[in-house]
């Protein structure tokens, strides 16, 4: 190890803690990043990457059988064990090693261990010796120290050792049934990957499903799970779980039970900062980390936080975009240069609030950027919301028979420019990023006319969407 002590000291090396160091290395500055477990963090060794991996074979097998010429090609089975294997690949068996040759390629330090802030920029490192490193930071103490599954409060569940999404998405063997508490993402992406693994699934939702989009994303979503053999519960509370041997059981608000060889609890996130010495600098531990757009921490003038942990967005790439924003910021800071922290500059995290993608990966997938209706409506937007069957598209009847679909962009009938677009869809996470572009360069919707889709692809949703708007 070079010293103790660094220009920036980055708390947490996962995706978006590598993204901060690395920036701030390319702007001057010297680097360590402080971890704990494996660097590269949650996305790359239990969430995105080996969720994503679980998902693709189910979704490439059904996508064939729904192609005639294809169908007949693919007469076979899902192979499970196949499938868990590429998925360790994808994790690269849980090891690190290539990651942290690349923060070594790239010039950031890196000490193992976990770190506690003691003071102003101050972090002490206890390794799993129980050795103790002082680090000491000349400019910033970045936290990114991401975020736990959050186990509620429902009496037995603690008990009854519960898997969390690090379990669903590393499990080694495949259980034969599987009850999910949650109606959000994970608990939808896992409820498709169980599912195509042949588990009996129980999906048990307090609300609807995907609650924070587009209702016929959910209500889409909903039907497809059940479709593929999954049972899903809406609207029911889980009163109670207790764990007998190898079973499961859960008591659901209307008194029934049900049995099943596992349970997953996909709701929501907590934030990792019960103890990274939160209390050594005046703030709470266990809060979410409350930033201004520069990712500076509210009240200090060197503590930057990044990633989930701020809630902002709790998405690898969103936080990733906070890590180049907070990276640049700090180069900048440090070396008196000029901070460019008006609305969508270099140095602020503008898109956070106003256009954030997120593609969940069920099948249907669901893409969307920005504001559904409602939320623009609440948030007092004079609103248009234009519908289109996605399924009505040439380039969708092509893709795959039976073709099914719902596409929304959402107006801002003042401005002409688009708050939101949401697609509900086989594959239509890659349609995404077009959405992405006119939302964050507000383009206007007669400009938009003019970015012609290619004939016969699904992206002619864009036209499509515009003729029912009307030309202006
Ligand atoms: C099942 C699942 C699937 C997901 N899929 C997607 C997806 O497809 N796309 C997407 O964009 N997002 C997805 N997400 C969200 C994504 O995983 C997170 O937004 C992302 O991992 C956050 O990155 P982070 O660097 O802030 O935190 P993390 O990845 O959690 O990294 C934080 C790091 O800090 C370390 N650490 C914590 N405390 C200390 C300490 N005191 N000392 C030293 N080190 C410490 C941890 O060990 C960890 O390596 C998914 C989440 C889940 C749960
Ligand atoms: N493809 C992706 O981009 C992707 C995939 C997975 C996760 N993620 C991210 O990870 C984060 C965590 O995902 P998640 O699905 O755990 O959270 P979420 O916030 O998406 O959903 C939480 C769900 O749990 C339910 N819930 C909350 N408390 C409950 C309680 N006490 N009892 C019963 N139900 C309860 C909510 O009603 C909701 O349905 C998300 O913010 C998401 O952005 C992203």
């Amino acid at each position: 190890m070079a010293g103790t002590e660094y220009d920036v000291i980055v708390l947490g090396g996962g995706a978006v803690g590598e993204n901060v160091a690395d920036r701030a290395v390319q702007g001057g500055l010297t680097a360590v990043i402080v971890e704990s477990e494996l660097v590269g963090g949650e996305c790359s060794y239990w969430a995105c990457m080996p969720s994503k991996a679980l998902l693709r074979s189910a979704q490439v097998l059904r996508q064939a059988q729904r192609v005639p010429g294809a169908a007949e090609a693919v007469a076979g089975k899902l192979d499970v064990q196949a499938v868990l294997k590429r998925r360790d690949s994808f994790t690269s068996n849980w090891d690190d090693a290539g990651q942290v040759s690349w923060l070594d390629s790239a010039g950031i330090a890196l000490v193992r261990g976990h770190g506690r802030l003691t003071g102003p920029k101050q972090v002490a490192v206890t390794a799993e010796d129980g050795s103790v490193t002082t680090l000491t930071a000349r400019h910033a103490v970045v936290v990114s120290t991401g975020s736990d599954s959050l186990i509620p409060d429902i009496p037995g569940l603690h008990e009854a050792s519960p898997w969390t999404s690090r379990e669903a998405t590393s499990a080694q063997t495949v259980p034969a049934s599987l009850a999910i508490i949650g109606g959000g993402v994970v608990a939808s992406e896992m409820a498709t990957v169980y599912a195509a693994f042949g588990t009996e699934v129980t999906l048990i939702s307090r609300g609807r499903l995907l609650a924070n989009l587009e209702p016929f994303a959910g209500d889409l979503v909903t039907e497809a799970l059940r479709e593929q053999g999954a049972t899903v519960l809406l609207d029911t509370e889980t009163t109670r779980v207790t764990r007998n041997g190898d079973a499961v059981e859960i008591e659901l608000g209307d008194g029934s039970t049900i049995t099943a060889e596992q349970v997953l609890v996909a709701t929501g996130r907590t934030p990792r900062t019960q103890d990274v010495g939160l209390d050594s600098i005046g703030l709470k531990p266990g809060s979410w980390l409350e930033t201004d757009d520069t990712l500076l921490v509210k009240g200090f003038d060197w503590l930057y936080a990044t990633g989930d942990v701020t809630h902002r967005a709790l998405l690898t790439h969103q936080g990733k975009y906070q890590a180049r924003a907070a990276g640049d910021v700090i180069a900048a800071r440090a070396a008196g240069k000029p901070v460019a922290d008006q609305p969508w500059g270099a140095h602020v995290a503008t898109a956070d609030h106003q256009a954030v993608p997120q593609v969940t990966f069920t099948e249907p997938e669901v893409a969307s950027v920005g504001l559904t209706a409602k939320a623009a409506k609440d948030a007092g937007y004079d609103v248009r919301v234009v519908d289109y069957e996605i399924g009505n598209v040439a380039g969708a009847s092509v893709r795959l028979d039976g073709y099914k679909g719902t596409a929304r962009m959402v107006v801002d009938e003042q401005r002409k420019v688009l708050l939101g677009v949401t697609f509900a869809g086989p594959e239509v996470g890659d349609l995404l990023q077009a959405a992405t572009v006119a939302v964050v360069g507000e383009v206007p919707i007669d400009r938009l006319w003019h970015a012609v889709p290619a004939y016969p692809t699904v992206s002619e949703i864009w036209l499509r969407l515009l003729e029912t708007y009307g030309r202006p």
